[in-house]
């Protein structure tokens, strides 16, 4: 394998494991493709802003190891990833006599990358895909794992399945492109894995936020490769969420309330898990679970990553209410009780429900117009 790779993370889900690449300059790599299956043809889904930056590049890789390669472009955004986007690609693969062994590449962010996942699960009951992340919050989160599925207007990702990748090629070259704004969402879930996983990761952040800001390599190749590391080991234990997985939904309970509440978009997914964490870590603190030294913490750092830390008011006339209607919907919540991921200052994270007083109190103290 070249030298410009700096290393692989892999994942252990027996028949289903594999491995995550994690380097520069792996878009025009052959050796990438290595191991790959035959394919009779190979669709790169992609989207409107990335397709233009790096599709082509791909393609001539792709093509020198597959004779038939596609590509589509979606239109971007958060608000587009539903039944209609969908669509869009069931059509092209029909159209295109693509069949069985065709392949398909998630090339873009998470909405990229989960709706070509589960195009992946159902087209003809499920064929092969490759997940090639382009974004910071995909190379650390939803590249790996194997969520996939689209919105509903009444709730984040609610249709979907677990369906697992072939391999993931994160080359960390592209992150030079994203938006500002971008890189800091993708930076939420990368604080995210401090206080569930590995207090000394938080620390490490702590020391090198402003590198990361920078886009400097070195510090971004780690971040993806820690990142990666914890998620693969939870998803090892929990594949499809029985238990122990949930603790990766650390900031999702209220950050999926702020997303579907604002409409999809207003706010990315990393800054309402960013808002949605530091929301979390109170709710924490008030159940005694945590010390406020480490809640602090985590608010500094989520500041300093770009974030929002003060939330959005979903209803002027009952604000604590519709945040509490829209998370009872919630996946984790069981007969109609909304579970928390909640931290307790040991690099661990408990699944459980609160009382709605204390509840609306975090939303009263964290949210103003
Ligand atoms: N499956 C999972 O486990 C999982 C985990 C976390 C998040 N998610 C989902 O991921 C989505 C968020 O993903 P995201 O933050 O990547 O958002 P995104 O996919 O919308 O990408 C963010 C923006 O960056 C643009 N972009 C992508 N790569 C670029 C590049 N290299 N240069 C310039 N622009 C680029 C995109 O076109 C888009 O406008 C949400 O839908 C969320 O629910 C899924
Ligand atoms: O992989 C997981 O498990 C996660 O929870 C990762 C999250 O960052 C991600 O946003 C995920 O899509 C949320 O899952 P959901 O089941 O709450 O929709
Ligand atoms: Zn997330």
């Amino acid at each position: 394998m070249s030298k410009s790779l700096f290393q692989t993370v892999s994942i252990d889900l027996a028949e289903r494991s594999y491995d995550i690449h994690i380097g520069s300059g792996l878009l025009n790599l052959e050796a990438m493709l290595d191991g790959l299956p035959r394919a009779t043809s190979v669709l790169i889904v992609s989207n409107e802003t990335v397709a233009p930056l790096y599709a082509a590049r791909l393609a001539e890789s792709l093509g020198k190891k597959y004779a038939h390669v596609l590509t589509l472009a979606l239109p971007d955004g958060e608000v587009h990833k539903n039944w209609q986007t969908l669509n869009l690609i069931f059509d092209t693969l029909l159209q295109n006599g693509c069949d069985r062994k065709t392949l398909l590449v998630a090339l873009g962010g998470g909405v990229v990358g989960d709706m070509t996942g589960y195009a992946a699960a159902s087209f003809m009951r499920g064929v092969p895909f490759l997940q090639i992340p382009t974004t910071l919050l995909s190379q650390v989160d939803s590249s790996v794992g194997g969520k996939t599925g689209i919105n509903h207007p009444l709730g984040k990702n609610m249709i979907g399945a677990f369906y697992q990748p072939l391999r993931v090629i994160c080359d960390l070259d592209t992150l030079q492109t994203l938006p500002d704004r971008e890189l800091s969402a993708g930076l939420a879930e990368v604080i995210k894995y401090g206080p569930i996983a590995d207090l000394s990761f938080m620390d490490w952040l702590e020391h090198n936020m402003d590198a990361l800001r920078a886009r400097d390599v070195t510090a971004m190749a780690h971040a993806v490769q820690r990142s990666c590391e914890i998620k693969a080991w939870v998803v090892a234990q929990d594949e499809r969420e029985g238990g122990l997985r949930a603790i990766l939904n650390f900031g999702h309970t209220f950050g999926h309330a702020i997303e579907a509440g604002m409409g999809y978009g207003a706010w990315l997914h990393g800054e309402a898990v960013g808002c949605g964490m530091v929301m979390a870590a109170q709710l924490s603190l008030r159940l005694g679970l945590v010390d406020a030294g480490l809640v602090a913490r985590l608010h500094a750092l989520t500041l300093r990553a770009g974030l929002p830390v003060v939330g959005p008011v979903l209803d002027a006339t009952d604000n604590a209410g519709r945040y509490l209607q829209l998370m009872r919907l919630d996946k984790k919540a069981d007969a109609g009780q909304i579970k928390f991921v909640l931290i307790d200052g040991a690099s661990k994270a408990t699944v459980q429900g609160a009382p709605d007083a204390l509840v609306r109190e975090v939303i009263d103290a964290c949210c103003k117009a």
